[in-house]
């Protein structure tokens, strides 16, 4: 480690004094203004973690589904997976070290992680469309040179993107190229071969509006549009020609509001869905005859996944371990459905998707999904070994089902992501302040077939509040009420919260 280049250049990338940040669901989110010094710094740490694992790591610059004007970073593990929680802590107390202690940190994570400093590293980074992404892609550039890092700038790039190309490096291809090209090519493969096996393949199922979010997601679905030659066909809305990022559309507005985006018009039963800013949350909807809205979201299309893939299996004549994995913020209906109705194995894990993820991969397939739409299917490799063995032994309709099963393991990327208010039981109970669980408990109480509970947020300054019951009205007031609650005994600042948003 030649220290006082990286002495030299940390100033070049100053922290700004008294400022702590702490590596949350989804890695640093900030406003952009005060994320230069993280940048360079998580240049530093991947550094240190591609010599520990000898492996090709990934930096991802963006704020996903959060405004314009924030941005972030997350590291990607190397078969594509979230960072591993203690180097989570490692990125917190780096992020936090004052200039003058910036070598001692890193010597300090150098010694605990055992990291033989002589070893290669390899960095590969990407980045969104935000405008301050390209600079702060330059800063990690920087933080990984000093420390003698070799750097592949893959540039505009979405999430799933990134986890795609760590992947690949580490498996030497074998997960695919490690190139653009090479990821159109492997999903679109698998697409087009999906929809000729498809029983329902008429053009009214070919179209589909996608909303944009005005984000990455508009940019590489242009570029890969002409891979699905007849087999769909997209229209952009909300593409980032005009509007900004994440603001009135994408993912997590139409989520969070129940409606549909600006910025696209949908007509009677047209097939739409949504993407946030980097792309790694989808969502479905469509309007019915009436003109109500329908949402599917991640709790919707983890059920009609796990539907589809147990009936190819009891068509393959294979009894798999399927299981399904969750959060809090899973419509109680769907859990519900699932366990009694396709009796399948449902578990609940903290919000962000390196939990889902971890839990998943006990499974033989596992299928998680959070309820905004962050989600994806893990086959093990045994049962990716049998699948790929029975596609090509069995004939007639078995045959069949065995390669749609495998072309749905090519097609979902596996690679993925792995203060006052405290909770507990997958943060579905709050422990501190005294008193806000019973509270929320006694409201609870009031309404039919209702949930609520609160928790801090990982990507954004808030307190986030769900609530559930049998009809919009009362989850409106339950959640109305439950924010009250909050505001009294958590010390809310400002105004009191008004119902409805
Ligand atoms: C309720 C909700 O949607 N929370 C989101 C949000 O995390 P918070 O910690 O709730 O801010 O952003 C995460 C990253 O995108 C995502 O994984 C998570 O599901
Ligand atoms: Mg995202």
């Amino acid at each position: 480690m030649d220290l006082s280049a990286i002495t030299k250049h940390s100033a070049l990338h100053a922290k700004p004094s008294g400022l702590l940040l702490q590596y949350g669901t989804a890695g640093f989110r900030m406003k952009a203004e005060h994320l230069d010094h993280i940048m360079f710094r998580m240049g530093l740490l991947a550094v240190l973690r591609s010599k520990q694992t000898k492996s090709t790591i990934g930096v991802m610059v963006t704020a996903s589904h959060n405004p314009e004007e924030d941005n972030g970073v997350k590291l990607v593990d190397p078969l594509g997976e979230m960072l591993a929680p203690s180097w989570e802590e490692h990125a917190t107390y780096l992020a936090n070290a004052e200039e003058e202690d910036m070598q001692r940190v890193l010597i300090d994570i150098s010694e605990k992680e055992a990291v033989d400093l002589q070893q290669d590293a390899f960095v590969v980074i990407g980045r969104d469309t935000r405008p301050s992404s390209e600079k702060f892609s330059q800063s990690v550039i920087d933080g990984v040179t000093v420390l003698g890092g070799q750097v592949h700038d893959y540039g505009l790039l979405t999430t799933p993107q990134l986890h795609y190309m760590v992947c690949c490096r580490n498996t030497s291809g074998q997960y695919g190229m490690a190139t653009i090209e090479g990821y159109y090519q492997k999903l679109s493969r698998a697409f087009v071969e999906l929809t000729k096996q498809a029983s329902c393949s008429g053009d009214e199922y070919r179209s589909l509006k996608v909303d944009c979010a005005n984000g990455i997601g508009a940019l590489k679905l242009k570029e890969m549009e002409h891979y699905f030659s007849q087999g769909l066909s997209v229209q952009l809305c909300n593409d980032g020609t005009k509007g900004k990022l994440n603001h009135l559309c994408g993912a997590d507005f139409v989520k969070s509001h129940q409606k549909p985006p600006q910025g696209m018009e949908i007509k009677f039963n047209e097939r739409c869905c949504s993407f946030d800013g980097d792309a790694d949350r989808i969502v479905y909807y469509y309007c019915d005859a009436d003109g109500h809205f329908h949402l599917m979201d991640g709790d919707k299309i983890a059920t009609l996944i796990s539907s589809f893939l147990k009936e190819l299996l009891l068509e393959v004549g294979e009894n798999l371990n399927v299981g399904v994995v969750q959060t809090a913020y899973a419509n109680g209906s769907s859990t519900r459905y699932l366990e009694e109705v396709m009796k399948v194995p449902v578990y609940c894990t903290k919000t962000g998707v390196k939990h889902l993820h971890h839990k998943a991969q006990e499974f033989d397939i596992g299928v998680y999904f959070e309820a905004n739409g962050h989600g994806t299917a893990l086959f093990s490799k045994a049962v990716e070994d049998k699948i790929n063995q029975l596609a090509r032994e069995l004939e007639d309709k078995k045959g069949k089902a065995a390669k749609i099963l495998r072309n749905i393991i090519d097609l979902f990327n596996q690679v993925a992501d792995r203060k006052v208010i405290s909770t507990t039981d997958a943060e579905r109970q709050a422990v501190t302040p005294p008193g806000l669980q019973e509270a929320i408990n006694d409201l609870v109480k009031k309404y039919r077939l209702s949930r609520a509970f609160v928790r801090p947020s990982g990507t954004e300054d808030v307190i986030r509040v769900y609530a559930e019951a049998d009809s919009q009205e009362s989850a409106d007031s339950l959640a109305h009420e439950v924010s009250l609650a909050v505001f009294d005994l958590a010390g809310g600042i400002g105004e009191r919260p008004q119902p409805g948003f």
